[in-house]
């Protein structure tokens, strides 16, 4: 479950991103955040993850209060919640067998559960045969499916992801919304900020529409209502 409670992000230049942001989103939905450019919505999933703090509020993911956790906390929160970019984010030096085990690596995982998880996502992405290249031997679609099978190694609750399709071409743009599809039907909750309006016609969810970092839409079922 993801709450936000009365929260208000103003940058350190004084923009104010956010303005009042109250929602709730239970675990098992799947849930697009769409609006203009600029509108706030980066800055609403960054607050989920904790890459921003809020100026002022309250924000609860997986049973966090993500605000009142210690530093030493924070990867131990981190493991709940799996984080898709828009422009990957892969570690260049690094296999796709290692970008994707490097998570569990981290938190001291045995080598045998290490290989039986990172085999499993590998598989779930369709990409066990690539599991020995490097990511700039790859299609970007397939950079963004090892993105995805490194959020969802620790099989984390909630998988987040800011524009995962937005440098993609229209099949691999689907081939990833099925993917987040699948994951979303084991029970795993889906927040995606996107600028995609044909996905969001096509595979209806509920919409939640930020402008001038307000929530003016809240839909179940909803379009993008946009035209770009
Ligand atoms: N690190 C930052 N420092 C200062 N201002 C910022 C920062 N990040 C974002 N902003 C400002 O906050 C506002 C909201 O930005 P945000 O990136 O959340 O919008 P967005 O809806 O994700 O936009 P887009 O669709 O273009 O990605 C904008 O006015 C932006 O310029």
């Amino acid at each position: 479950m993801i709450e936000m409670q009365d929260v208000w992000k103003e940058y350190g230049n004084g923009v104010a991103a956010l303005s009042g942001i109250s929602v709730r989103i239970a675990q098992g939905e799947f849930c697009y955040v769409v609006g203009p450019s600029g509108a706030g919505k980066s800055t609403f999933i960054k607050l989920m993850y904790r890459e921003e703090r809020p100026t002022k509020g309250q924000i609860f993911v997986g049973g966090f209060n993500i605000e009142r956790l210690r530093e030493r906390q924070i990867p131990m929160m981190r493991r709940h919640i799996g984080v898709v970019f828009q422009d990957y984010k892969l570690l260049q030096p690094l296999t796709v067998y290692e970008n994707v085990s490097f998570a569990l690596e981290v938190i001291e995982a045995s080598r045998k559960t290490i290989q039986k998880r990172v085999s499993e996502v590998l598989e779930l992405v369709g990409l066990s045969e690539k599991a020995n290249m490097l990511p700039r031997e790859l299609s970007g679609g397939e950079q963004q499916r090892v993105g995805i099978a490194r959020a969802l190694v620790n099989k984390p609750s909630v998988i987040i992801a800011d524009e995962p399709t937005g440098n993609l071409d229209p099949d691999n743009s689907w081939t990833i919304m099925k993917l987040f599809q699948r994951v979303n039907d084991r029970g795993t909750t889906i927040v995606m900020a996107t600028h995609n309006r044909e996905l969001v016609n096509s595979v209806r969810k509920r919409v939640i529409a930020i402008e001038q970092g307000r929530i003016v839409r809240d839909q179940e079922r909803g379009e993008y209502g946009y035209e770009d």
